[in-house]
């Protein structure tokens, strides 16, 4: 109101001004605007504008309605890539085909045999990536979503992520709540695979991860190769070391026949495999290769498409079960890095303990003493005695210490876990720590324990050494091999982490170099003596080499357990094999060679008992010769060794002489 009577006043001044009534002015306003309306095309232009005006309200308020009766009977959710929702539904409506009635695609090339939608890939079938039609973001698709529900699906693209909209035509959330529950049951059931994720995008799944230092590791490689989950990966390392962690391919081929090859996952490889109804994804991360081409610091990551923890724990189980089952054949043994951790292990065949050649009843006792000693952990605890027992096998190279060992934890299924002192990275620290980390119930092997003492040098003369003054010079010991310090191994043997059962062997070729600190009962309470082939032994090895096997027909040539005579072509007979062991054993003096030196000869006669006795003579002489100028040789340097400190003790001797007034003066100073 208070606008028009501003209006009329300032109507009235107009008035005051022109001498006009304003009703005057107003009427030739009118007059005005019918003159300008009778221009045709002033008048078209007015009623374009009008017919605009009316066309844009009723577009605004169609729009109006539109969206309210979507809201009304629409209901609208949408699924962001990156989240597990997204996966459940784009599998079910890609099972439904939504995208093939489109007409907008990306093509890409890619592996038919992986992709989810494969109407949408034309299968070359030539070994060469396919063409494939993504689906890319295009108009929305109508899905008559079980026959009953119309529901409208559009899928749009921004920033390389997709979002999938979906308006289901219903008055009523719950059809939407099934759909999604559907499609949730369909991705969890669908043998497709998961795609492959960096990280739990949903942070629900459960993951685990295996570091290689662990043993976890090895059971869980283990019973991932049994799963074949390499099957679907397209990125190896090829390796042709056998210890790698990685596995023969084709597990159908004779390798014995070729050099047999390694695929290692490459790092970062990601994995999918079902396992038991879960799709699960394992990711291999490999690690770095120290100086003795061993790889540590590598790990598996296990991510688990469920909720539940124990899912998990049942997966390590089974891990763990075939681990333990398929081991039964087969001696693991656990190596050392550079740095003093437990880096992979290895596997060797089992050795049967039959095939080890000792004199009469000693490999039993080990095994019996071993074996009591495992069943008794009860007593050792009502008597207050730590649980640990220490072997000491002592005696010259290649008489069967090791294989014993070996041997010895095949029939007791145990692992071994073995130590060098002469390594590098291991001193008192390092040895401790590997040893807090090996598993209760083990064999803990420490080899060529001799190398962390002083030992004095082999080569030097026996004849005392004698000072100017006629007094012996002591020898200088040669310092020892390993950092390790009696105190430090003392310390280890003792340990709490040594009393859970655990079985600890030490060998040595030099017992007499030994602190007997070390080897008395306690550390060492069991010591076996392993020497140089005796005539018994002898035979057995012949006998070991040579078996007869009845029950081979007489036309197996070249076959263990059926040999013919080079001379007469006939077939050697068991008593005919058992007179040429005892010629065998003869022919070699006793505890003259060792067990690995004959197995060399022997090796050299495969299938040929009779040639393995005729040539022995030969082989004994060699051996003799060889000896002897190895003897020369030791003698030589030994008289050159004397030499050289004769003549060092005559200058040093020289050199007194003609200092010695100059001494006696510096003495009779002191005294003063
Ligand atoms: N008593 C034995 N019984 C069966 N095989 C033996 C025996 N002694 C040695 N051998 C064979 O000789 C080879 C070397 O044996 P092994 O390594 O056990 O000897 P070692 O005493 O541990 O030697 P070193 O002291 O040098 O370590 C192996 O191949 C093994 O099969």
């Amino acid at each position: 109101m208070a606008g028009v009577s501003a209006l009329i006043r300032a109507l009235r001044r107009v008035k005051t001004a022109t001498g006009r009534p304003w009703k005057q002015v107003f009427r030739a306003l009118i007059l005005l605007i019918k003159q300008v309306m009778g221009n045709p095309q002033v008048a078209e232009l007015v009623r374009f504008i009008f017919l605009g005006t009316i066309v844009e309200t009723g577009r605004v308020v169609g729009a109006k309605m539109v969206s309210t009766v979507n809201s009304f009977f629409l209901v609208k959710a949408s699924f962001k890539q990156g989240e597990l929702s997204y996966e459940w539904v784009s599998a079910y409506i890609d099972h439904h085909k939504v995208w093939n009635r489109s007409r907008t695609f990306r093509v890409v090339a890619r592996n038919a045999e992986k992709v989810a939608n494969r109407d949408l890939a034309l299968n070359g079938a030539d070994g060469y990536p396919d063409i494939i039609y993504e689906p890319s973001a295009h108009e929305p698709e109508l899905f008559h979503w079980r026959r009953k529900h119309w529901i409208t699906i559009s899928k749009d693209e921004k920033e390389g992520a997709s979002t999938l909209t979906l308006q289901v035509w219903s008055r009523n959330r719950s059809v939407l709540d099934e759909f999604v529950q559907e499609a949730r049951t369909f991705y969890r059931g669908s043998l497709q695979p998961p795609p492959r994720q960096d990280y739990d995008w949903s942070q629900s799944l459960i993951v685990g991860h295996f570091n290689q230092a662990d043993f976890s590791y090895d059971w869980v490689l283990d019973y991932l190769q049994s799963l074949n989950v390499m099957g679907d990966a397209n990125e190896f390392t090829v390796s042709t070391k056998q210890n790698d962690a990685g596995w023969n391919r084709d597990h159908h081929e004779d390798i014995s026949k070729k050099q047999p090859v390694r695929y290692v996952p490459s790092s970062n490889t990601k994995q999918r495999l079902r396992w038991r109804e879960i799709w699960m994804q394992v990711e291999f991360v490999i690690g770095y290769e120290d100086g003795n081409g061993r790889t540590s610091g590598g790990s598996i990551n296990i991510l688990l498409h469920s909720c539940d923890k124990s899912i998990l724990t049942q997966f390590i189980e089974a891990a763990r079960v075939h681990y333990t089952t398929a081991s039964i054949s087969r001696v693991t043994v656990h190596l050392t890095d550079n740095y003093g951790s437990w880096a992979r292990a290895v596997t060797k065949n089992r050795r049967a303990f039959s095939t080890l050649i000792l004199p009469g009843g000693v490999k039993e006792t080990i095994l019996e003493d071993a074996r009591e000693f495992l069943s008794s952990e009860e007593w050792y605890t009502f008597a207050g005695v730590p649980h640990r027992r220490g072997y000491l096998l002592y005696g010259e190279p290649g008489t069967g210490k090791s294989s014993t060992i070996h041997a010895l934890a095949g029939e007791l299924g145990l692992e071994i876990y073995f130590i060098s002192l002469a390594a590098p990275g291991i001193d008192d620290y390092t040895l401790g720590r590997l040893i807090r980390d090996t598993p209760a119930r083990c064999i803990l092997l420490i080899e060529d324990i001799d190398c962390a003492f002083p030992s004095r040098d082999e080569d030097a003369d026996d004849e005392p050494l004698l000072d100017a003054k006629g007094n012996v010079i002591p020898r200088e010991p040669i310092p020892p091999r390993s950092q390790v310090t009696l105190a430090g191994l003392l310390n280890v043997l003792d340990s709490v982490a040594s009393e859970e059962g655990r079985l600890t062997f030490a060998t040595t070729n030099h017992i007499e170099q030994l602190d007997p600190a070390l080897i008395r009962p306690g550390r060492m309470d069991v010591k076996v003596q392993y020497g140089l082939a005796t005539t018994e032994q002898l035979e057995q090895m012949f006998d070991r080499f040579y078996p007869y096997d009845p029950e081979l027909p007489s036309s197996s040539k070249n076959t263990i357990g059926c040999y013919f005579s080079k001379t007469t072509g006939e077939r050697i007979s068991a008593e005919r094999l058992s007179a040429l062991a005892k010629s065998f054993a003869d022919a070699i003096p006793a505890s003259r060679y060792s067990i690995a030196q004959l197995q060399g000869y022997l090796l050299t006669s495969k299938n040929d008992p009779e040639g393995a006795v005729e040539g022995i003579g030969g082989w004994i002489e060699k051996q003799e010769k060889e000896k002897r100028e190895i003897e020369e040789l030791k003698m030589k340097r030994r008289k050159e060794a004397a030499a050289r400190r004769k003549m060092e003790v005559e200058r040093e001797k020289e050199r007194e002489d003609s200092n010695g007034g100059s001494v006696e003066e510096t003495v009779d100073d002191s005294s003063s």
